[in-house]
């Protein structure tokens, strides 16, 4: 499902925090919105997935405008602080999101087994979640996202906190439900993740600096290194400033 955001501003207490943003992301690719703390990735995924409206622009999800109810179903998304239920365990945790989607009896038992096997949890069903660790938590939370088989999966931030094994376990994840055909948009602030995605956005104080499929990204700079584009937007508007 082809994405289109078309010139969206959005303020906080009169802050400009996204700046008339436009770009499209195509269908079944890994896009990654890549960005210092506070540069306005999460609210960005906020206003795509229609959890914040946009003061200004539109975003369609190929031909339908969000908000939309009908999008949600289709729609997946892993916040970057886990919303779970600590005194439940993870499988009464993935039962709870399960019936929010609203998922038959029978496809819900299936479908839990099915996630639990992919993040590798089957054999901590039934522990509560707080014992869990933060990895462990993250990668239910990943379980919850994707329970209802969604065709666009947002991911904010989905491996702070957690060591470079499960990193790269997670990431080979993401790339087989793109091999499955879902669109991936995920947030982070770790350069290196940047390579396994077909895309980047780099947003630099609300504004979308750069955004093109990785390898005519990777020619703009001088040594193949994406943070050099952060570089050169500071000092553009640095330069600005004088
Ligand atoms: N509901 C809100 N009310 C007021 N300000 C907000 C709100 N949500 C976000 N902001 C501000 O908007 C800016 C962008 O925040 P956002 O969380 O989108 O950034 P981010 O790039 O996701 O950061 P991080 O990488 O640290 O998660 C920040 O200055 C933040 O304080």
């Amino acid at each position: 499902m082809d994405i289109h955001v078309s010139h969206v501003n959005k303020s906080f207490d009169r802050k400009l925090i996204i700046n008339d943003i436009t770009f499209t992301i195509p269908s079944g690719e890994i896009c990654c919105l890549l960005g210092p703390s506070g540069s306005g990735k999460t609210t960005l995924i906020r206003l795509m997935i229609g959890a914040i409206a946009a003061d200004q622009g539109t975003i369609h999800f190929e031909n339908t405008q969000m908000p939309s109810i009908e999008m949600l179903k289709k729609i997946g998304f892993m916040p970057q602080h886990n919303a779970l239920y600590d005194d439940l365990s993870a499988e009464a945790n993935l039962k709870f999101f399960g019936g929010l989607h609203r998922l038959g009896k029978h496809r819900l038992e299936r479908r839990i087994e099915d996630v639990l096997e992919m993040v590798e949890l089957t054999e901590h069903r039934s522990r509560l979640v707080k014992k869990f660790s933060n990895g462990m938590k993250k990668r239910l939370s990943l379980a919850a996202a994707i329970l209802h088989s969604p065709s666009v999966l947002f991911l904010d931030e989905p491996t702070v906190g957690i060591d470079p094994v499960l990193r790269r376990k997670v990431w080979e994840q993401f790339q087989a439900f793109k091999r499955a055909g879902t669109t991936i948009i995920v947030s982070t602030h770790v350069m290196d993740e940047v390579n396994e995605c077909d895309r980047a956005a780099l947003i630099y104080n609300g504004s979308l600096i750069e955004y093109d499929a990785l390898p005519a990204l990777l020619e703009k700079t001088e040594n193949g290194r994406v943070e050099e584009l952060f570089f050169m937007a500071s000092s553009k508007k640095e330069g600005d400033l004088k």
